[in-house]
Parts: C-alpha cells; structure tokens; sequence
C-alpha cells in the first residue's frame, strides 16, 4: 500500500496563542514494499511526518493519500478505523502503553477490537511470541513482570498482531541493549524482505537507516529536502553536512581507506560485513584503481 504526503503543512495548536509550525511543504512518497529511512536532526519534524502516516495528525495544509483513502486539510476526516488497522505504528517506548493482565490478553487487544476472531487472534500471538524470541510460558504471565527488554518485545508484538499493510518504527529500539537491538531490527528486516512489509524506519542512528533502508528521506526544519536511494543519499557527503548529518560509520571507515591505501572500492559499503568483503577482494586483487 502506498502512501503519499503531498504538500503537508502542519501546525500544533493552529489558531491559538500557542502555534507552532512544524511541518511546510512536505512531499514524500512511501511507495509499496520499500523500506523507508527519515533522518534528520532533533525537532526537524520526523516524529511530526510520521504521526500523518496513519492520520493521528491530519494536515493543516496538503492531503496525504493512504492507499485509497484520502486525508485533506480543511476537512476532518472520521472512521479511520481502515486506516489505522492498515498501518501499524511502534512508538518510542511502546511497552509503556501495554495494560492488560496477561501477555495474551495484551497481544490479542487489537485484533479482537478490529473483528478477528478469537482462535485466528490467539494463533497469532502464540506465533508472534515465538517469532520475537520470547519464552512460551510468558504468554501467561503480566507484562509487568517482565524485563524491560521482554516488554518492548511483547508490545512489538501487539503492532505486528495486526498484520499491518505499512509498519511505521520510532527509534523501536531506543535504550536496548546493541544485542537486542539487532535482533528486533533484524526481525523488521525479515518481514520487510519475506512479506514485502512497507517499513518506515524513523531514526538517529545513520548505521541502521544505511543497513536497512532502500530510500532515505533527509529531514530539516520541517521540510524535507531530500530523498533518494540509500547509497545516493549517503554519497553525498556536502548534502549530508548541510543539514548537519554525518555520514554513516562504515562510509567514513570507506573513505578513510581508500585515502590511506590510494584503493578505490567498488560501490559504497552500507554494512560493516560489506566493508569488510571488498576490502579483502580489493586486496586479493591487489587493485589500484586510484
Ligand atoms: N505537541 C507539540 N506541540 C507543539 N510543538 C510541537 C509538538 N510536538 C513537536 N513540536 C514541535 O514541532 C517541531 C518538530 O518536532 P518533531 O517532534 O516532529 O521533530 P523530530 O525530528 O521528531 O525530533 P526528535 O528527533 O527530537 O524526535 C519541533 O519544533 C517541535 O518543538
């Protein structure tokens, strides 16, 4: 499913003393089975783009289509109910929003408010419990009394329980472990790669968006000012520093060896494995393309 903002403004609080203009003229295109990085800096209005995703914002400005539906500003738009079951969003800390009494009974929430039936609502959360590497007899414990870790897994779990069309991720993984955040990024991955899941990834880390991402979308000062192909976006080393974005890790590793050997390497390497692979073909060659 694609969705599409087409010249999104935004204002918190429009028409009050307290305005505050977060987003202007934002163009962007998630099109169908992409997995979609924002970046930018603090306050460039990513979280404020990807509230419109599943209109929890509607413009003040522009439209945003969402597959077939169609938000404009101007016009409150009702029974999004569609939508919201189409696109599912994990917020920062989301295990703060879990409740129920049991880790079932939380998984199973959202499928049985939006009319699955019960049996087909249990099966997917004894799968996804599996899938997300928790502990079977965890199903019936309170997700109170679980690791903070265990939590954010379970309630991953209730978005993914919803089987979503789009899969929105705010910085899923902040203030995990480096081991746990592999893993649950790794898992989005897989879904992205094996059910062609949309993914819209928002995040401040340049290493996941590069090992993730297809396309990436620069945000800066409510705008965004750029999208493209991730190893366009992350070549483009002047256009990075105009908006105050470094380069990811293994970019700066990549340029740094090519300077110091005089070897040139293929294409830019988006993972540290990739890095690692053609600097090693690179020296088997013994090339010297510089
Ligand atoms: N509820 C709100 N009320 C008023 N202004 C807000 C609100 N939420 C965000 N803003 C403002 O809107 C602008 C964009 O904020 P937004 O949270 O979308 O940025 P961000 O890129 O997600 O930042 P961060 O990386 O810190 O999460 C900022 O100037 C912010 O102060």
């Amino acid at each position: 499913m694609d969705i599409l903002l087409k010249q999104v403004g935004y204002s918190y609080a429009k028409d009050t003393p307290f305005e505050k203009r977060a987003l202007t003229d934002v163009t962007l295109h998630i099109p169908s089975g992409s997995y979609t990085a924002i970046i930018g800096h603090t306050g460039s209005g990513k979280s404020t783009v990807l509230q419109h995703l599943n209109a929890l914002l509607q413009p003040t400005e522009g439209s945003v289509l969402i597959g077939e539906r169609k938000i404009e500003a101007g016009t409150k738009a009702k029974n999004l109910r569609e939508v919201r079951k189409k696109v599912g969003i994990v917020f920062q800390f989301p295990e703060q929003q879990l409740f129920d009494e049991t880790v079932l009974k939380d998984i199973m929430f959202g499928p049985l408010n939006f009319g699955v039936p019960e049996e087909e609502a249990r099966r997917r959360a004894i799968a996804l419990v599996e899938q997300l590497g928790l502990p079977e007899d965890v199903l019936e414990k309170s997700p109170f009394d679980l690791s903070g870790g265990q939590m954010r897994r379970v309630a991953i779990a209730g978005v993914l329980a919803m089987e979503p069309d789009v899969l929105v991720l705010d910085e899923p993984t902040a203030g995990l472990d480096p081991r746990g955040r592999r893993e649950i990024m790794d898992l989005f991955y897989r879904l992205h790669q094996e059910k062609g899941l949309t993914t819209v990834l928002v995040t401040h880390s340049m290493e996941d968006a590069a090992r993730y991402a297809d396309t990436v979308a620069i945000m800066h000062s409510g705008k965004c000012v750029a999208t493209g192909d991730v190893r366009e976006v992350f070549a483009n080393e002047e256009q990075l520093g105009d908006y105050r974005l470094e380069p990811p890790r293994t970019v700066r590793m990549q340029r740094e060896f090519e300077e110091k050997t005089g070897l040139k390497l293929d294409e830019l390497a988006l993972t540290e494995e990739a890095l690692a692979r053609s600097i090693a073909q690179a020296l088997k060659e013994g090339r010297e393309l510089k």
